[in-house]
Parts: C-alpha cells; sequence; structure tokens
C-alpha cells in the first residue's frame, strides 16, 4: 500500500465547515484530474447504506461531533488503495480535523506536499451552510448543528494549521473571494508544486 501510493501526490484540503472545499475540489478534479477523497462524503455514504456503523455514524454527525478516527482512517485507505494505480494525486478533504487526526494518517499512509487552507469567516460560512442547508438535505445543516461544527473547527481543526504551517506547506487561500478567483489561487498553489 505504502508502496502503490508513494510518489502520489497527497494534499490535504482544510477549512472550517461551508468554507467552500468541495466547491473547489470539484474544479481542482476538472482541471488536474485528481482524486477527490471527502471524508464527509465517504462518512454519509456509509450512513445512506443502512449498516449498523452508518447508524452510530448518523448520530455523530447529527450533533456535528467528530467520529472516531480509526473509521475515518479506514475508509481514506480503502478508497485511496482503489485508486493507486491510476490517481496522479489526492485531494484529502475535510481531513484531518485534529492535530492527531494528521499524525495517524502520516504513519499508515503518508505525508501530505500541501495544506489547502480555505480560509473564509464565521459568518460568511453560517450564511453558505443554511442557504445550502436549503435543499442540501444534509441533516447537520441547521442552525444549531452549524454552530457546533464551527466551534470544533475553531477548538480542533484551527491546530491542525498551526502544526503544518510550522513544516512550511500551508496555503491560506482566501475564500471570501468570487469562486472563480478562489480558484485562480488555489490552482496557482498547485502549479507551484511542480
Ligand atoms: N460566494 C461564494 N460562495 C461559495 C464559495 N465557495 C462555496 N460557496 C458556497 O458555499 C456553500 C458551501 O460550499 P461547499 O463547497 O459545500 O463547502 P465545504 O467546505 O465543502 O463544506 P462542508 O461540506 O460542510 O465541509 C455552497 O453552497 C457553495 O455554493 C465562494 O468562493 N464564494
Ligand atoms: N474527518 C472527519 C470528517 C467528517 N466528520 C464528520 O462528518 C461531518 C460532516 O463533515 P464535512 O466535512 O462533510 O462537513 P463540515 O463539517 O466540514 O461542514 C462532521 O461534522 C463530522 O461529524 C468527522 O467526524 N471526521
Ligand atoms: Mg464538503
Amino acid at each position: 500500500m505504502a508502496d502503490k501510493i508513494k510518489d502520489a501526490k497527497i494534499i490535504f484540503v482544510v477549512g472550517g465547515p461551508g468554507s467552500g472545499k468541495g466547491t473547489q475540489c470539484e474544479k481542482v478534479v476538472a482541471k488536474y484530474g485528481y482524486t477527490h477523497l471527502s471524508s464527509g462524503d465517504l462518512l454519509r455514504a456509509e450512513v445512506a447504506s443502512g449498516s449498523e456503523r452508518g447508524k452510530t455514524l448518523q448520530a455523530i454527525m447529527q450533533k456535528g461531533e467528530l467520529v472516531p478516527l480509526d473509521t475515518v482512517l479506514d475508509m481514506i485507505k480503502d478508497a485511496m488503495i482503489a485508486k493507486a494505480d491510476v490517481s496522479k494525486g489526492f485531494l484529502i478533504d475535510g481531513y484531518p480535523r485534529e492535530v492527531k487526526q494528521g499524525e495517524e494518517f502520516e504513519k499508515k499512509i503518508g505525508a501530505p506536499c500541501l495544506l489547502l487552507y480555505i480560509d473564509a469567516k464565521g459568518e460568511t460560512m453560517v450564511k453558505r451552510l443554511m442557504k445550502r442547508g436549503e435543499t442540501s438535505g444534509r441533516a447537520d445543516d441547521n442552525e444549531e448543528t452549524i454552530k457546533k461544527r464551527l466551534d470544533l473547527y475553531y477548538k480542533a481543526t484551527e491546530p491542525v494549521i498551526t502544526f503544518y504551517t510550522s513544516r512550511g506547506i500551508v496555503r491560506k487561500i482566501d475564500s471570501e473571494l468570487p469562486v472563480d478567483e478562489v480558484f485562480g489561487h488555489v490552482a496557482k498553489a498547485i502549479d507551484d508544486l511542480k
């Protein structure tokens, strides 16, 4: 496994709930052909399958809390293995959520070459999520859960950015701009890898 994905680029995409991680990842896939793995989407797929594990996950996600580290990491790892032969690079969206998640990822899979820090103001994120909630059908796109996700982001996930900043791989992207301008900065960060 470690061998198989040794040469693939690994990019962490980190930012608050509703900051625009998924939106930017979609555009990266279109331009660069990278493999997009959203940890939230993987978890939601497990919930949708109706499995026992999915039921446990649903309760946690509904509350805006973090699911156990091993659960998410195993899902990401399986998804990476499945694509290892064809992938030029991996966008790991919504992970790590806490420093420990990053450390375990590196032990079991490998080191990221870049962390895209998608940055928007708290009030912007809440506004976007309330709007998305009108149509997303996501059980966690409601005012109460959004607030909890945001609190947890500031408490647990921002330290992740500090941690990788000290390693010199963080590119902070202003996500208050229109989507295409934000993407211009994202693309620049990726082009600078080469
Ligand atoms: N104006 C503006 N809206 C954006 C931008 N990026 C995303 N949005 C909107 O904000 C909402 C959230 O964007 P997502 O890409 O789903 O955000 P996310 O970071 O993946 O959010 P989670 O899945 O909750 O982690 C969507 O409804 C987007 O249309 C942006 O750069 N500018
Ligand atoms: N690495 C992860 C990713 C998501 N999750 C859970 O899945 C939910 C949705 O994640 P997401 O990345 O789609 O959305 P945001 O919370 O970033 O808006 C989170 O609120 C957590 O409950 C997690 O526990 N660990
Ligand atoms: Mg998302």
